[in-house]
């Protein structure tokens, strides 16, 4: 499998704190690599240096060998890097299938404004837009809830929906940041194989997640992250085998590795 994502020796700084120290790994074409480790460890911040939403104090990232690291996140996600929008940046008046309507702007040649005042090339594109919406929609079981306001939506159905807006965007890699969290064990199931399903559309998908059974079903690697540093690297068996993984979450209580 080719690589498409490398982490060079990733660093970053707040003041006197390095929250990313000297982290390097490589992620592989359609793989669904896993950053775990303890409460603080610098997982969203590593997070956030990937999809360029901060910049490194040093090293780089590169995907398909072309640096983004230091780009602004809108174009490292139009070139194929994009991380899940957070809950706040849905809009919560609109509708599912406008919100995922909205999202198809970040690549289109019509401005945002357009959409709203209803210029040619907004129309052609939203009727475009409209039919991709649907099929994403369809993509994440979300029909049923297309013209529901989003406000109304339940957390989980809420977390799908920033999913459609990030698939919107038409990514070669998804970030997604704890994507179960707050998931009953129903709702997870559902999620984790959601997530299979963006691996079979072709998508790489990274995962930083603090639910470790389903870290643990549905990732081929996994990257071990404490105090900033990585202190492992695997497939989930070699991971929960891993004395150095072992003893970095041993009195993390909420955090069972999953043995
Ligand atoms: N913008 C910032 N300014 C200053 N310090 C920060 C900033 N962002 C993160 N940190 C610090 O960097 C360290 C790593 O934080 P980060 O959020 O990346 O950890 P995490 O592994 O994602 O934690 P959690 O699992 O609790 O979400 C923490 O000590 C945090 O306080």
């Amino acid at each position: 499998m080719d690589t498409i994502l490398q982490v060079r020796e990733l660093t970053r700084r707040f003041g006197g704190l390095t929250a990313v120290n000297n982290v390097s790994f490589d992620v592989r074409e359609r793989e669904i690599l896993s950053v775990i480790g303890p409460n603080g460890a610098g997982k969203s911040t590593l997070f956030k240096l990937i999809a360029s939403f901060l910049k490194p104090t040093s090293g780089e990232v590169l995907y398909r060998g072309e640096r983004i690291s230091g780009l602004a996140p809108h174009i490292a996600a139009r070139k194929g890097v994009v991380r899940t929008f957070q809950e706040t940046t849905i809009f919560r008046n609109m509708t599912v299938r406008e919100n995922v309507i909205v999202a198809h702007h970040l690549r289109s040649r019509a401005s945002l404004l357009g959409f709203f005042v209803g210029t040619g090339t907004a129309r052609e594109d939203e009727r475009a837009f409209g039919a991709s919406a649907d099929e994403i929609l369809d993509f994440l079981n979300l029909t049923e809830l297309a013209n529901e306001k989003a406000r109304n939506l339940p957390h989980g159905h809420l977390r799908a929906l920033g999913i459609a807006i990030g698939l919107a965007t038409d990514p070669a890699v998804l970030l997604l940041d704890e994507p179960f969290a707050g998931m009953n064990h129903d709702e997870t199931h559902k999620a984790v194989a959601m997530v299979r399903r963006l691996r079979e559309r072709g998508l790489t998908v990274l995962l930083v997640e603090h639910d470790m059974p389903a870290v643990m079903k549905i990732s081929d690697r996994i990257v071990v992250i404490n105090f900033g540093q990585k202190i492992a690297e695997g497939t989930p068996v070699d991971i929960q085998n891993n004395d150095r993984v072992i003893e970095a979450y041993l009195g993390a209580e909420d955090e069972a590795i999953g043995l």
